[in-house]
């Protein structure tokens, strides 16, 4: 990689938001990140919380009327809202509290620190930096964020041991216990909604190639902005994975409903927020919605981390013929796989506007 000097673009698109803030004092924002008015967070939002569902898992395992309960209420809210909440998902609050904790830690960091772990365009999505920068059109509006993105696997992988986060001291240790707890949250997610279909436990998560099902985790850090009312942190996107697992503790996070932008709570204490990615919205042949939602910032930093399970990048993914009809409900989707899937929403731009890249699919 050139020095900054040689390859002006290059640097402009390395820019980190949170060093532009901390080298001076700024009471203004870049032009680079301003959104047009109709992408502000005023738009079409209500200061109101959404009520999305919220599920307690200690039900499961209370008494079969309990569980029959957690069944119906998630695969209702998946269907509903393609977003709901956890309580009592098994996860250790002390686990959270440590990658909460750790984020904070690595962003503190100096900018010479985290880089690192800088992004490398050759290692696919993983590394520090906002992913994907390079496919990013130079007059684009940026996104006010920064994030350090890992899979879950790429701890074990040798060619990419350079993705190892040795610093802070401890982050890899609390990264591997974490994301192995979050990874099994996830299958039990799949594992109630195929029984509430009627299904194996496995059915779902054997739709994404059952261990070749891999998750990434980003460590989304927001730093605080002067004038919050004019950019987004995550432009509006669906995920393209099948479920997203968020842990967010300040408030930002938003989804679309009913074509207006509605915040979702924080007010439950180590809930996790769950929500259906486009992949399981063409596996259940458009059952599951997979809802477009977007990050606003504020005038002091917000940090989430959200938790994607995904197919086997090679894995066909469409409509399971268990959840079709030839006659009622035949399949509304194509086959396609994760990679190609990604590399449509990239080329295309998806993930910074209301576009939906799934549609391209119907057949
Ligand atoms: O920061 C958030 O709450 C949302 C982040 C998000 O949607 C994503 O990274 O896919
Ligand atoms: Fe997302």
């Amino acid at each position: 990689m050139g020095v900054p000097d040689e390859h002006p673009e290059l640097f402009e698109g390395l820019t980190r938001v949170q060093h532009m803030v901390e080298k001076g004092v700024m009471d203004h924002v870049p032009e680079s990140f301003i959104q047009p008015p109709h992408m502000r967070s005023a738009a079409r939002s209500l200061d109101l919380d959404l009520q999305i569902p919220v599920i307690d898992m200690a039900l499961l395992t209370r008494d079969s009327q309990g569980k029959k309960q957690v069944l119906a209420d998630i695969t209702r809210a998946c269907e509903q809202y393609g977003f709901f909440q956890v309580i009592n998902h098994g996860v250790p609050e002390s686990l959270m509290d440590a990658a909460m904790a750790m984020a904070k830690k690595f962003f503190a960091l100096s900018a010479e620190e985290k880089e690192v772990y800088k992004h490398q365009a050759a290692s696919g999505a993983v590394g520090y930096g906002r992913i994907f920068e390079e496919y990013r059109k130079p007059d684009e509006v940026k996104e006010w964020l920064d994030r350090l993105t890992l899979d879950l696997s790429s701890a074990r992988d040798p060619s990419q041991s350079w993705l190892v986060i040795n610093n802070p001291p401890g982050f890899q240790e609390m990264y591997d216990e974490y994301g192995k707890a979050v990874y099994e949250l996830h299958k039990k997610l799949l594992g109630i909604i195929s029984e509430e279909l009627g299904q194996a436990p496995d059915f779902l998560y054997s739709k994404l190639g059952g261990e070749k099902a891999f998750m990434r985790t980003m460590f989304n850090y927001y730093p605080p902005c002067p004038q919050p009312e004019l950019v987004m942190g995550s432009a509006p996107h669906a995920d393209a994975c099948a479920l997203t697992i968020l842990q967010q503790q300040v408030p930002g996070l938003q989804l679309l409903h009913d074509g207006i932008w509605v915040p979702v709570p924080t007010s439950f204490d180590h809930a996790f927020v769950v929500n259906i990615g486009d992949s399981l919205q063409i596996i259940s042949n458009g059952r599951f919605k997979s809802v477009l939602h977007r990050a606003v910032v504020h005038n002091t930093s917000r940090i989430s981390i959200p938790n994607f399970l995904a197919p086997g990048v090679d894995i066909l993914m469409q409509p399971a013929v268990e959840m079709c009809d030839p006659i009622t409900n035949p399949p509304i989707y194509k086959g396609v796989t994760l990679s190609d899937f990604l590399k449509f929403v990239i080329a295309e731009g998806y993930g910074r506007s209301e576009s939906r890249a799934v549609e391209h699919f119907r057949l």
